[in-house]
Protein backbone atom coordinates (compact mmCIF):
# COMPACT_ATOMS: atom_id res chain seq x y z
CA UNK A 1 0.00 0.00 0.00
CA UNK A 2 1.34 3.32 -0.64
CA UNK A 3 2.74 5.44 2.27
CA UNK A 4 -0.38 8.47 2.87
CA UNK A 5 1.22 12.03 2.16
CA UNK A 6 -0.60 14.66 4.56
CA UNK A 7 0.00 18.11 2.82
CA UNK A 8 1.59 20.27 5.84
CA UNK A 9 -1.58 21.93 7.74
CA UNK A 10 -1.05 25.59 7.02
CA UNK A 11 -0.32 28.07 9.99
CA UNK A 12 -3.03 30.08 10.76
CA UNK A 13 -3.57 33.81 9.55
CA UNK A 14 -2.54 36.07 12.05
CA UNK A 15 -6.44 37.65 11.77
CA UNK A 16 -7.71 34.71 13.12
CA UNK A 17 -4.95 34.05 15.73
CA UNK A 18 -5.29 37.24 17.03
CA UNK A 19 -9.76 36.50 16.88
CA UNK A 20 -9.21 33.37 19.04
CA UNK A 21 -8.75 35.93 22.32
CA UNK A 22 -5.07 34.82 22.99
CA UNK A 23 -3.56 36.44 26.00
CA UNK A 24 -0.42 35.68 25.12
CA UNK A 25 1.30 35.44 21.72
CA UNK A 26 3.16 32.16 19.58
CA UNK A 27 6.82 31.94 20.50
CA UNK A 28 7.39 32.08 16.96
CA UNK A 29 6.36 36.06 17.09
CA UNK A 30 8.62 37.42 19.92
CA UNK A 31 11.32 38.99 18.82
CA UNK A 32 14.55 38.74 20.31
CA UNK A 33 15.82 40.48 23.34
CA UNK A 34 18.10 42.75 21.31
CA UNK A 35 14.91 44.49 19.62
CA UNK A 36 12.33 44.41 22.39
CA UNK A 37 13.34 47.15 24.69
CA UNK A 38 12.51 49.45 22.08
CA UNK A 39 9.12 47.85 21.16
CA UNK A 40 5.93 49.32 22.67
CA UNK A 41 2.26 49.59 21.96
CA UNK A 42 2.08 52.01 18.88
CA UNK A 43 -0.81 53.89 20.42
CA UNK A 44 1.37 54.68 23.69
CA UNK A 45 4.19 55.60 21.61
CA UNK A 46 3.81 59.54 22.06
CA UNK A 47 5.96 61.62 19.10
CA UNK A 48 8.43 63.01 21.22
CA UNK A 49 11.31 64.12 19.08
CA UNK A 50 11.86 65.32 15.71
CA UNK A 51 9.75 64.03 13.21
CA UNK A 52 10.79 63.57 9.47
CA UNK A 53 9.79 66.56 7.42
CA UNK A 54 6.64 67.48 5.12
CA UNK A 55 7.09 68.74 1.65
CA UNK A 56 4.70 70.92 -0.03
CA UNK A 57 4.28 69.62 -3.66
CA UNK A 58 2.24 72.20 -4.62
CA UNK A 59 5.14 74.82 -4.60
CA UNK A 60 6.87 73.20 -7.11
CA UNK A 61 3.92 74.98 -9.79
CA UNK A 62 5.79 77.92 -9.22
CA UNK A 63 9.00 79.65 -10.44
CA UNK A 64 10.02 80.69 -6.11
CA UNK A 65 8.09 78.15 -4.74
CA UNK A 66 10.09 75.52 -6.95
CA UNK A 67 13.40 75.68 -5.90
CA UNK A 68 11.89 75.74 -1.93
CA UNK A 69 10.47 72.41 -3.18
CA UNK A 70 13.81 70.73 -4.95
CA UNK A 71 15.50 72.06 -1.43
CA UNK A 72 12.90 70.43 0.83
CA UNK A 73 12.90 67.13 -0.65
CA UNK A 74 17.05 66.99 -0.75
CA UNK A 75 17.16 67.44 2.44
CA UNK A 76 14.38 65.20 3.63
CA UNK A 77 15.82 62.28 1.33
CA UNK A 78 19.30 62.75 2.25
CA UNK A 79 18.60 63.64 6.26
CA UNK A 80 15.77 60.86 6.68
CA UNK A 81 15.29 59.51 3.43
CA UNK A 82 11.20 59.48 4.00
CA UNK A 83 8.59 62.21 3.92
CA UNK A 84 5.38 63.11 3.99
CA UNK A 85 3.82 64.66 0.88
CA UNK A 86 1.27 67.30 0.92
CA UNK A 87 -0.62 68.73 -2.31
CA UNK A 88 0.14 66.01 -4.14
CA UNK A 89 -2.34 65.90 -6.59
CA UNK A 90 -4.05 62.27 -5.88
CA UNK A 91 -7.70 63.29 -5.02
CA UNK A 92 -8.63 62.70 -1.41
CA UNK A 93 -12.20 61.23 -2.45
CA UNK A 94 -9.69 58.39 -4.59
CA UNK A 95 -7.74 57.71 -1.42
CA UNK A 96 -10.96 57.11 0.64
CA UNK A 97 -12.25 54.53 -2.55
CA UNK A 98 -8.66 52.85 -1.97
CA UNK A 99 -9.22 52.50 1.85
CA UNK A 100 -12.53 51.20 1.16
CA UNK A 101 -11.69 48.82 -1.10
CA UNK A 102 -8.71 47.52 0.62
CA UNK A 103 -10.77 47.36 3.96
CA UNK A 104 -13.62 45.70 2.41
CA UNK A 105 -11.48 42.86 1.02
CA UNK A 106 -9.66 42.16 4.33
CA UNK A 107 -13.40 42.62 6.63
CA UNK A 108 -14.36 38.87 4.25
CA UNK A 109 -14.33 35.82 6.04
CA UNK A 110 -10.99 34.25 6.41
CA UNK A 111 -12.22 31.32 4.07
CA UNK A 112 -12.67 33.74 1.36
CA UNK A 113 -9.70 35.59 1.69
CA UNK A 114 -8.14 32.22 0.75
CA UNK A 115 -9.18 31.55 -1.98
CA UNK A 116 -6.89 34.50 -3.23
CA UNK A 117 -3.89 32.94 -1.00
CA UNK A 118 -0.84 32.98 -2.53
CA UNK A 119 2.20 29.85 -2.47
CA UNK A 120 5.69 30.83 -2.25
CA UNK A 121 6.53 26.96 -2.77
CA UNK A 122 5.46 27.17 -6.42
CA UNK A 123 6.63 31.26 -6.92
CA UNK A 124 2.93 32.25 -6.98
CA UNK A 125 4.25 35.42 -4.78
CA UNK A 126 0.67 37.74 -5.61
CA UNK A 127 -2.32 36.61 -3.57
CA UNK A 128 -2.99 37.10 0.50
CA UNK A 129 -0.29 35.73 2.14
CA UNK A 130 1.71 35.61 5.73
CA UNK A 131 5.30 35.68 6.98
CA UNK A 132 6.79 32.52 5.94
CA UNK A 133 9.63 31.98 8.82
CA UNK A 134 12.30 32.20 6.06
CA UNK A 135 13.96 35.83 7.48
CA UNK A 136 17.01 36.25 8.96
CA UNK A 137 15.81 36.11 12.71
CA UNK A 138 13.52 32.94 11.90
CA UNK A 139 10.81 35.02 13.46
CA UNK A 140 7.05 36.22 12.45
CA UNK A 141 5.28 39.38 11.66
CA UNK A 142 2.14 40.46 13.22
CA UNK A 143 0.80 40.67 9.88
CA UNK A 144 -1.54 39.43 7.07
CA UNK A 145 -1.03 40.97 3.60
CA UNK A 146 -2.37 41.40 0.14
CA UNK A 147 0.25 41.35 -2.90
CA UNK A 148 -0.02 42.03 -6.41
CA UNK A 149 1.12 44.21 -9.67
CA UNK A 150 -0.81 47.21 -10.15
CA UNK A 151 1.28 48.73 -13.32
CA UNK A 152 1.35 49.11 -16.09
CA UNK A 153 -1.70 47.54 -16.83
CA UNK A 154 -0.54 45.25 -19.49
CA UNK A 155 1.44 43.66 -16.63
CA UNK A 156 -1.16 43.32 -14.26
CA UNK A 157 -2.95 40.14 -14.00
CA UNK A 158 -6.72 41.10 -12.76
CA UNK A 159 -7.73 36.83 -12.35
CA UNK A 160 -5.83 37.61 -9.11
CA UNK A 161 -7.40 40.76 -7.54
CA UNK A 162 -9.96 41.19 -5.46
CA UNK A 163 -13.26 40.73 -6.97
CA UNK A 164 -14.62 41.78 -3.76
CA UNK A 165 -15.35 44.64 -3.29
CA UNK A 166 -16.96 45.62 -6.55
CA UNK A 167 -14.92 48.80 -6.11
CA UNK A 168 -11.48 47.72 -5.86
CA UNK A 169 -10.74 46.67 -9.21
CA UNK A 170 -11.28 50.35 -10.66
CA UNK A 171 -10.28 52.09 -7.51
CA UNK A 172 -6.94 50.31 -7.64
CA UNK A 173 -6.11 51.10 -11.02
CA UNK A 174 -6.76 54.20 -11.22
CA UNK A 175 -5.01 54.81 -8.41
CA UNK A 176 -1.93 53.13 -9.82
CA UNK A 177 -2.54 55.44 -12.55
CA UNK A 178 -2.20 58.28 -10.49
CA UNK A 179 0.63 57.09 -8.52
CA UNK A 180 2.50 56.21 -11.73
CA UNK A 181 2.69 60.27 -12.87
CA UNK A 182 3.24 61.28 -9.11
CA UNK A 183 6.36 58.48 -9.24
CA UNK A 184 7.39 60.54 -12.12
CA UNK A 185 6.97 64.19 -10.35
CA UNK A 186 8.96 62.69 -7.27
CA UNK A 187 11.98 61.44 -9.56
CA UNK A 188 12.10 64.76 -11.33
CA UNK A 189 12.25 67.12 -7.88
CA UNK A 190 15.04 64.30 -6.63
CA UNK A 191 16.80 64.54 -10.00
CA UNK A 192 16.96 68.37 -9.45
CA UNK A 193 17.99 67.92 -6.22
CA UNK A 194 20.59 65.89 -7.21
CA UNK A 195 21.95 68.60 -9.29
CA UNK A 196 21.11 66.71 -12.41
CA UNK A 197 18.23 67.39 -15.57
CA UNK A 198 14.65 66.63 -14.35
CA UNK A 199 14.90 63.32 -16.27
CA UNK A 200 17.36 61.73 -15.13
CA UNK A 201 16.54 59.16 -12.33
CA UNK A 202 13.99 57.78 -14.24
CA UNK A 203 16.17 57.50 -16.90
CA UNK A 204 18.43 55.20 -15.14
CA UNK A 205 15.94 53.23 -13.75
CA UNK A 206 14.49 52.45 -17.44
CA UNK A 207 12.28 55.49 -18.59
CA UNK A 208 8.60 56.16 -18.88
CA UNK A 209 7.74 52.52 -20.24
CA UNK A 210 9.47 50.67 -17.50
CA UNK A 211 8.99 50.93 -14.10
CA UNK A 212 6.59 48.28 -12.53
CA UNK A 213 4.41 49.63 -9.22
CA UNK A 214 4.11 46.59 -6.64
CA UNK A 215 0.55 46.86 -4.26
CA UNK A 216 1.24 45.55 -0.56
CA UNK A 217 -1.85 45.72 1.47
CA UNK A 218 -0.44 45.35 5.08
CA UNK A 219 -3.04 43.91 7.64
CA UNK A 220 -1.94 44.15 10.89
CA UNK A 221 -4.26 42.62 13.59
CA UNK A 222 -4.95 44.09 17.58
CA UNK A 223 -2.20 42.61 19.04
CA UNK A 224 -2.27 41.28 22.82
CA UNK A 225 1.37 41.98 23.63
CA UNK A 226 2.41 44.90 21.16
CA UNK A 227 5.52 45.51 23.17
CA UNK A 228 6.98 41.86 22.01
CA UNK A 229 5.95 41.87 18.71
CA UNK A 230 6.46 43.46 15.22
CA UNK A 231 4.52 43.50 12.44
CA UNK A 232 6.83 44.42 10.30
CA UNK A 233 10.27 44.13 11.02
CA UNK A 234 13.09 46.20 10.12
CA UNK A 235 13.95 46.71 6.78
CA UNK A 236 14.86 48.72 3.77
CA UNK A 237 12.80 48.63 0.59
CA UNK A 238 14.37 48.01 -2.29
CA UNK A 239 12.46 49.79 -4.89
CA UNK A 240 13.57 53.16 -6.29
CA UNK A 241 10.63 55.00 -4.34
CA UNK A 242 7.89 53.72 -1.96
CA UNK A 243 4.73 55.64 -1.09
CA UNK A 244 2.73 54.72 1.82
CA UNK A 245 -0.63 55.19 3.01
CA UNK A 246 -2.60 54.13 6.42
CA UNK A 247 -5.81 54.08 7.81
CA UNK A 248 -5.13 56.70 10.14
CA UNK A 249 -3.79 54.33 13.30
CA UNK A 250 -0.16 55.34 13.65
CA UNK A 251 2.75 52.15 13.76
CA UNK A 252 4.84 52.81 10.88
CA UNK A 253 8.59 54.09 12.79
CA UNK A 254 11.68 55.46 10.90
CA UNK A 255 15.16 55.20 12.00
CA UNK A 256 16.81 58.64 12.28
CA UNK A 257 20.58 58.32 11.95
CA UNK A 258 20.88 61.62 12.97
CA UNK A 259 22.46 62.38 16.62
CA UNK A 260 22.84 59.06 18.26
CA UNK A 261 20.06 57.28 16.39
CA UNK A 262 16.97 56.36 17.13
CA UNK A 263 13.31 55.28 16.32
CA UNK A 264 10.70 57.75 15.40
CA UNK A 265 7.02 57.40 14.94
CA UNK A 266 5.99 58.81 11.94
CA UNK A 267 3.50 61.28 13.04
CA UNK A 268 -0.68 60.82 11.28
CA UNK A 269 -0.46 64.05 8.74
CA UNK A 270 -4.03 64.45 7.25
CA UNK A 271 -4.08 64.09 3.37
CA UNK A 272 -0.20 63.28 2.87
CA UNK A 273 1.36 60.74 1.09
CA UNK A 274 4.44 58.88 2.65
CA UNK A 275 7.64 58.56 0.64
CA UNK A 276 10.97 56.21 1.47
CA UNK A 277 13.57 56.39 -0.72
CA UNK A 278 14.10 52.84 -1.13
CA UNK A 279 17.61 50.87 -2.28
CA UNK A 280 17.38 51.69 -6.05
CA UNK A 281 17.47 55.57 -5.29
CA UNK A 282 20.70 55.13 -2.98
CA UNK A 283 22.39 53.43 -5.33
CA UNK A 284 21.84 55.91 -7.82
CA UNK A 285 22.17 58.79 -6.37
CA UNK A 286 25.38 57.16 -4.58
CA UNK A 287 24.31 57.37 -1.09
CA UNK A 288 23.62 60.91 -0.97
CA UNK A 289 19.82 59.58 -0.33
CA UNK A 290 19.54 57.27 2.01
CA UNK A 291 17.03 54.17 1.78
CA UNK A 292 15.00 54.30 5.27
CA UNK A 293 15.11 51.47 7.43
CA UNK A 294 12.05 51.17 8.98
CA UNK A 295 9.50 48.80 10.65
CA UNK A 296 5.90 48.32 11.63
CA UNK A 297 4.33 48.73 15.88
CA UNK A 298 1.11 47.12 16.47
CA UNK A 299 -0.91 47.75 19.08
CA UNK A 300 -3.64 46.29 21.25
CA UNK A 301 -6.96 48.66 20.57
CA UNK A 302 -6.76 48.98 16.95
CA UNK A 303 -6.46 47.48 13.36
CA UNK A 304 -3.87 49.08 11.17
CA UNK A 305 -4.04 48.89 7.48
CA UNK A 306 -1.80 50.45 5.48
CA UNK A 307 -1.20 50.30 1.38
CA UNK A 308 2.67 50.42 0.26
CA UNK A 309 3.26 50.85 -3.36
CA UNK A 310 6.87 50.06 -4.32
CA UNK A 311 8.36 51.87 -7.67
CA UNK A 312 10.27 48.84 -9.11
CA UNK A 313 12.93 48.89 -12.03
CA UNK A 314 12.54 46.02 -14.60
CA UNK A 315 14.88 43.07 -12.96
CA UNK A 316 16.73 42.84 -15.71
CA UNK A 317 16.88 45.12 -18.36
CA UNK A 318 18.79 48.21 -16.82
CA UNK A 319 22.03 47.76 -14.70
CA UNK A 320 21.80 50.18 -11.43
CA UNK A 321 24.65 52.42 -10.37
CA UNK A 322 25.57 55.64 -9.21
CA UNK A 323 24.58 58.32 -11.89
CA UNK A 324 27.93 59.55 -13.72
CA UNK A 325 27.59 62.94 -13.00
CA UNK A 326 27.70 62.15 -9.08
CA UNK A 327 30.98 60.03 -9.38
CA UNK A 328 34.79 61.40 -9.69
CA UNK A 329 36.42 64.54 -9.34
CA UNK A 330 37.43 62.77 -5.65
CA UNK A 331 34.07 60.79 -5.28
CA UNK A 332 34.25 57.31 -5.34
CA UNK A 333 31.38 54.79 -6.73
CA UNK A 334 30.20 53.65 -3.52
CA UNK A 335 28.34 51.23 -4.84
CA UNK A 336 28.95 48.34 -7.29
CA UNK A 337 26.55 47.80 -10.33
CA UNK A 338 23.98 45.45 -10.10
CA UNK A 339 20.59 44.89 -12.16
CA UNK A 340 17.50 44.91 -9.82
CA UNK A 341 17.32 41.03 -9.81
CA UNK A 342 20.62 40.96 -8.74
CA UNK A 343 20.59 43.29 -5.91
CA UNK A 344 17.21 41.56 -4.39
CA UNK A 345 18.52 38.01 -4.36
CA UNK A 346 22.00 39.30 -2.76
CA UNK A 347 19.95 41.13 -0.06
CA UNK A 348 17.31 38.38 0.19
CA UNK A 349 19.20 35.63 0.37
CA UNK A 350 22.46 37.18 1.31
CA UNK A 351 24.77 35.66 -1.16
CA UNK A 352 27.67 38.32 -0.52
CA UNK A 353 27.58 40.82 2.38
CA UNK A 354 25.59 43.64 2.53
CA UNK A 355 26.74 46.13 0.73
CA UNK A 356 25.64 49.36 2.72
CA UNK A 357 24.97 50.26 6.15
CA UNK A 358 20.96 50.27 5.82
CA UNK A 359 21.17 47.11 4.58
CA UNK A 360 23.91 45.91 7.11
CA UNK A 361 21.14 47.04 9.84
CA UNK A 362 18.36 45.74 8.20
CA UNK A 363 20.20 41.93 7.92
CA UNK A 364 20.90 42.05 12.01
O1 LIG B 1 2.86 49.62 7.37
C1 LIG B 1 3.65 50.48 7.04
O2 LIG B 1 3.47 51.67 7.30
C2 LIG B 1 4.93 50.13 6.31
C3 LIG B 1 4.90 48.80 5.65
C4 LIG B 1 6.20 48.46 4.97
O3 LIG B 1 7.25 48.92 5.36
C5 LIG B 1 6.24 47.59 3.78
O4 LIG B 1 5.19 47.03 3.42
O5 LIG B 1 7.33 47.48 3.17
FE1 LIG C 1 8.82 48.79 3.78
Amino acid sequence: MAAKITPPTPAPRVETLAASGLATIPSEFVRPESERHHLADALNKCTDGPEFPVVDLGEFSSEEGRRRCVEAARAAAEEWGVMHIVNHGVPEELIERVRAAGKGFFDLPVEEKEKYANDQSTGKIQGYGSKLANNASGRLEWEDYFFHLVFPPAKADLAVWPAVPADYIEATTLFAEELRRLATKMLCILSLGLGVDGGELEAALGGQDELLLQLKINYYPRCPQPELALGVEAHTDVSSLSFILHNGVPGLQVFNNGGAGRWVTAAVVPNSIIVHVGDALEILSNGRYHSVLHRGLVNREKVRISWAVFCEPPREKVVLRPLPELVGAGEAARFAPRTFAEHVERKLFKKVGPTTGAEAAAAN
